[in-house]
This record gives C-alpha cells, structure tokens and sequence, in this order.
C-alpha cells in the first residue's frame, strides 16, 4: 500500500453489533498505527457509548428504519435513503477511504450503497447464523462476504468465526494453556468477590432479559447457599434483582453480586464456573472461545435465531439449551444448581464448547481485509 490506510467501518445497534467492529479496529491499529479509522453509527445506538471509549473517530449519519407497514414515512424513505447514501459518500471522500468494511444492521445499508456508487472493495462480515436485510443485499457486490457460523446462507461466504475483542481472546488462550486459575483471582480481587466459591454469571445480553432477570432472582435464595453469583441484569432492569437481594439474609447477601451493566466482561467470564445468558452471537461464541459452560436461553422471537446461534455449541455438549417459557425459578433450582455443582459434568462442558470456539476470527477478518484493499 503506498498511501497509508484508510477504511470506513460500518456497524451499529446493540454491543453485539459493534463489539466485533471494535475487535477489527484494534487489529487493523495495532498492525498500522498510521491507519485512519472511521466508523460510522448512528446517534441512539450503543455505538455512540462503546466507539468514542475505545479511542475511535466515529461519525454520525442519519438512521433510516424500514417502516414496517403502510404510513407517511414510506413516502419520504427514498429522499432520506438517498441523504444517508450521500452522506457516507461525502464522509469516504473526505477520509480518503480505500474500502468499507460492514458488520449489517441500519448503519451499513446506506454505507454498502456508498461503496457501490464509489466502485470501492466492500468486506461484509456477519455475525448471526441467519443473515440481515443489510448483508443479504451488500452481499450482491461485496468483495469478500464474512460469516460467523458455517452455514450462513450468503452467496460466496467464507466462515472465519466471531471477531472478539482482545481482553477475551487473551482470556481465552490463557485458560487454553492452563493459567485459567491465576487469571480467576486476579478477576475476583478486581472484582472484590471470593475466588474460591462456585461461581454463577448471569446475562441477558448487551440489553439483558427480564425473563431471565425474573427467574434468578426468584430462585436466588437457593443459589447462593450453593455458591456465589454475579447477575448483569442490564441498564434499566436491576429492580426484582436488587429486591431479590434486599431480602437475603444478610451473612449471605454480599454472595449475590448485581451490575446494570459490566464493562469488563472478560473480568466476569474470568470468575465463572457456568454461564447462564441469551445466545445472541456475541455471547456464544465468547463462551465457546473461553470454555465456559452455558445455559443458553434464546430470545424468543426472530424465528428461532438464537437457538440457531447455539445450536453447535449445544450439539458439542459444551451448552445446554432452555426455552424462555421454561425458565422459572424452580427450572433453575431443578436442573441449573445440580449441574452447576457438578465438577465432572463442567469438565466436560468446558472441553466440549472449546471445542467449538474459534480464536482467530480477528486475525483471520483482517487478513482479508488488507488483501481486498491492496488487491483493488
Ligand atoms: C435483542 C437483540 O437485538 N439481540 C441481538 C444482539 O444481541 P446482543 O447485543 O445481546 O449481542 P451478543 O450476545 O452478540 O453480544 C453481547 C456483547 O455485549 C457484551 N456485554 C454484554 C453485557 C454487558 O453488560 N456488557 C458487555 O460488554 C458481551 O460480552 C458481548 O460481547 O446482537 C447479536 C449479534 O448480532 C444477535 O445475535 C442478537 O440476537
């Protein structure tokens, strides 16, 4: 490359969407530390927390949603599409932008669009076994179409896993090699909680999940006479957690630990013995990565989307998989506790899901991504 690098990166939404995005980003920096980055979000995603915090140049354009029936806003949606297109234009002009990596979801269809209109490489990567509207239609003229999971339906995908963020991926190899355990007491004295108690992590997800919320903190009694847990409840949904917690006997209260919102989930998944979480994309293939044995509860809408996410993991047998409808309190104190007390059954839950996660997915992205610039 004679100029130095330049590349736009679309992706917003929820942490799910844009953790990978950040992942990349770190990698393409760490490999070019001239390169110019510039992701584009939108105002009301999560994007405009996560993008700025880790050190990146991220900009505005407008979000342009699909109506979803009938009103005033289909007739003007050409005029604001065609806004937003030219909006990312301007901003790939004005960063000298050689490419447009794109992670799907409202963000990337005006930048796909872009990338057409300027004739410059696009790089698709998706997250989710069940592509979205905005790869499905980038996916016609993208240089190089990635995906998570093998069998997501995109012409020419090529898997290459999840791109996860650093701090997990070193996790990982750490816990790969042994040094699980140095990694665990490190967490735990960050975290002020006890390394040595069984170790539940609870999480619905970037957003968190009231059924999942609900079940815990009916159950949480019974929890925490078997060990210690730690419940992401996510923003806005601490309520039946904290009044759980309220009502625990005060020798065992500081065993249950709540947080609206953990920036430091690699410190989290350090300390866990079992997972019990959704299974959008992000958290599955973390905890595959990691070995971390799981509870997957699958949000329950989106045609069965989650559990697809899940569906190797569980198939390996380092997951176990439970409708939403199912999980009650006593769902948990009847089938989570005695395998969460299960040393023997973890062991193998651990192996298993290794099994299936994939590390290099970053490295693997960024590699292709270099080769579709340089190739242009
Ligand atoms: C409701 C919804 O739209 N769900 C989708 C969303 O889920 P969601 O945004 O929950 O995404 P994922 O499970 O993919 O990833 C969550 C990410 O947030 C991190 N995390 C989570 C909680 C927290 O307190 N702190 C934190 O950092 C996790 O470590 C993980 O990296 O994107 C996923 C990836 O496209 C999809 O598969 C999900 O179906």
């Amino acid at each position: 490359m004679n100029q130095p690098l330049s590349l736009v990166l679309a992706g917003g939404g929820t942490a799910g969407h844009v953790n990978p995005l950040l992942a990349v980003a770190a990698e393409l920096r760490r490999r070019y530390p001239s390169a110019r980055l510039t992701a584009l979000g939108t105002a009301t995603g999560v994007e405009a927390e996560l993008v700025p915090a880790a050190g990146l140049d991220l900009r505005y354009i407008p979000r342009v949603p699909l109506p979803r029936r009938p009103s005033a806003d289909l007739v003007t949606l050409p005029t604001r599409f065609n806004a937003a297109v030219k909006d990312v234009a301007r901003i790939i002009q004005e960063v000298g932008a050689q490419g447009i990596v794109g992670f799907g979801g409202y963000v990337a269809t005006p930048a796909y669009l872009a990338a057409r209109k300027l004739r410059l490489p696009l790089i698709i990567h998706e997250q989710n076994t069940r592509p979205g509207l905005a790869n499905r239609v980038g996916a016609r003229w993208a240089s190089v179409v990635a995906t998570t999971f093998a069998h997501t339906p995109l012409p020419g995908a090529q898997q290459v896993g999840l791109p996860l963020r650093a701090p997990i991926e070193e996790l990982a190899a750490a816990n790969a090699a042994g040094r699980g355990r140095a990694a665990r007491w490190a967490a735990a004295a960050a975290v002020g909680i006890d390394p040595e108690l069984a170790t539940l992590l609870v999480t619905g997800g970037s957003l968190g999940a009231q059924s999942i919320n609900e079940a815990v903190a009916g159950s949480v009694h019974r929890l925490v006479r078997e060990g210690q847990v730690v419940h992401v409840t996510g923003r806005g949904k601490t309520e039946a957690a904290l009044r759980a917690r309220s009502m625990l006997d005060a020798a065992l209260r500081d065993r249950y630990v709540v947080i609206e919102y953990a920036h430091n989930m690699d410190q989290l998944f350090a300390l866990a013995d079992m997972v019990l979480t959704r299974a959008g994309a992000g958290m599955v293939c973390e905890l595959a990565a990691l070995g971390l044995p799981a509870v997957y509860v699958p949000l329950p809408i989106g045609n069965g989307e989650q559990a697809r996410n899940a569906h190797d993991v569980v198939a390996a047998g380092g997951g176990v998989l439970v409708n939403d409808a199912d999980l009650t309190a006593s769902w948990l104190e009847d089938n989570a506790i005695p395998l969460w007390q299960s040393p023997d059954r973890l062991a193998n839950m651990r192996t298993a899901a290794r099994s299936v996660g994939a590390l290099d997915a970053t490295k693997t992205l960024t590699d292709l991504i270099v080769k579709a610039i340089v190739r242009q």
